[in-house]
């Protein structure tokens, strides 16, 4: 019998919990700077004392920290992000008193949230840059058997300063495929929208606290699944180009999420009205050319004006309401080179990051706040 991803991990766990070792951190690290903090820890750049290496230390405190979540992350990192643009574990690991740490691949850099929202909305051919690395490093981690669960901005680390090269990190998250877990919602356009009944029952527990019902509620299980990682790089494609979210949360009763699906549901209707009709080459003779028509005839809602009919098509694939229908990040590598802005759109975002470019000499220095909040999930 061949083990799963999962076994095969949890295999390694055990194994590593035999060889962790106590240290204590200045003895063989000089620690540097805070690289970033979130809500399980935070990371450290270091160098190692005697080989001068810097990395990055990720330190755990070990009262919120179970000791299994910890060497699943490690692990994870170290034997499976085997990718250019995965973070990866650099074989060390041990606890203090306080933590359990081990160490990473530095980014250093900052992170892509930092980008966001310094440039409200990266140029196009950076965000295609990022885009191809990520979706290759997302599927890469996809054929090993896991996925993340958690990618956005704040967990994609820059190698250097224009994202050429960017590393997604933060493994806490991930799971092996199909493993059945408790789903958590949380309050963000990256919460797929399969889960939006936990949110329901979690008013419902909620009324019930309040009203002093005692009875217990049953928690909601859902399967890990690769879709779950699809959404997400479709809704960062969208802040990436844009500089904002697409919605506040993918549920009925966010105005900006039902627009959206009332014009997928549109699109669809009309694609299945359409698909026993006549192919016509002489009319309509290239894909970009149909999906323009498409565009004219059923505009995408105000939060996507100024994208292209291609990326909306993209978004259709990524962003698609239902999981089993949703595309693979596979899908974003056929979108890689064409317009994903109009062209007036393109023109106005030269003259804008030219006016930010100036403004920011003037300022120099002072904070500009994006509209993008840093996120953190209560689950692990
Ligand atoms: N390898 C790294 N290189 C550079 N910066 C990093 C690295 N790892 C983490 N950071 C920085 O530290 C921040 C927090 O790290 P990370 O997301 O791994 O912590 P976390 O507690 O698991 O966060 P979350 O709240 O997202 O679960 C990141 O947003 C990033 O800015």
């Amino acid at each position: 019998m061949t083990a799963t991803a999962g076994q095969e991990l949890d295999e390694l766990c055990y194994l590593s919990a035999q060889s962790m070792l106590s240290l204590k951190v200045s003895d063989h690290f000089q620690v540097v700077k805070l690289l970033g903090e979130g809500s399980y820890g935070k990371v450290m750049l270091a160098v190692h004392r005697k080989r001068g290496t810097p990395m990055a230390l990720k330190f755990f405190p070990r009262q919120s920290t179970s000791l299994t979540s910890f060497l699943r992350e490690y692990n994870l990192s170290l034997s499976y992000c085997t990718h250019p643009s995965l973070t990866r574990a650099l074989g060390i690991f041990f606890s203090t008193p306080s933590y359990y740490v081990f160490a990473q691949q530095a980014g250093l850099y900052g992170d892509l949230y930092s980008v966001i929202v310094s440039e409200a909305g990266v140029d196009e051919e950076c965000v295609q840059r990022v885009m191809s690395q990520l979706s290759s490093a997302v599927m890469h981690l996809h054929s090993l058997g896991f996925v993340h669960r958690d990618i956005k901005p704040e967990n994609i680390f820059l190698c250097d300063s224009s994202c050429r090269w960017v590393k997604l990190g933060d493994f806490g998250l991930a799971r092996a495929i199909g493993t059945t877990v408790r789903a958590v919602w949380y309050d963000s356009p990256f919460c797929t929208p399969e889960v939006e009944p936990v949110k329901e029952a979690e008013k419902e527990r909620q009324r019930r606290e309040c009203e002093g019902i005692e009875e217990e509620m049953e928690d909601i299980w859902i399967s890990v699944e690769p879709c779950i990682d699809s959404w997400a790089l479709g809704v960062l494609v969208y802040c990436l180009l844009t500089g904002c979210f697409p919605w506040e949360e993918s549920t009925h009763d966010d105005r900006g999420y039902v627009r959206y699906k009332e014009w997928f549901d549109q699109e669809t209707e009309k694609e299945e009205k359409n698909s026993g009709s006549e192919w016509r080459p002489e009319e309509e003779n290239d894909c970009y050319t149909i999906m323009k028509k498409k565009h004219r005839n059923n505009p995408p809602p105000s939060q996507f004006e100024g994208l292209s009919p291609l990326v909306m098509s993209l978004f259709r694939e990524l962003l698609h309401p239902q999981p089993k229908l949703r595309g693979s990040p596979e899908e974003l590598l056929s979108y890689l080179g064409g317009p994903w802005l109009m062209e007036t759109e393109r023109e106005e975002k030269r003259k804008a990051e030219e006016a930010e470019k100036e403004a920011r000499k003037i300022r120099e220095g002072s904070g500009v706040e994006g509209e993008l909040v840093r996120e953190g999930r209560g689950e692990r």
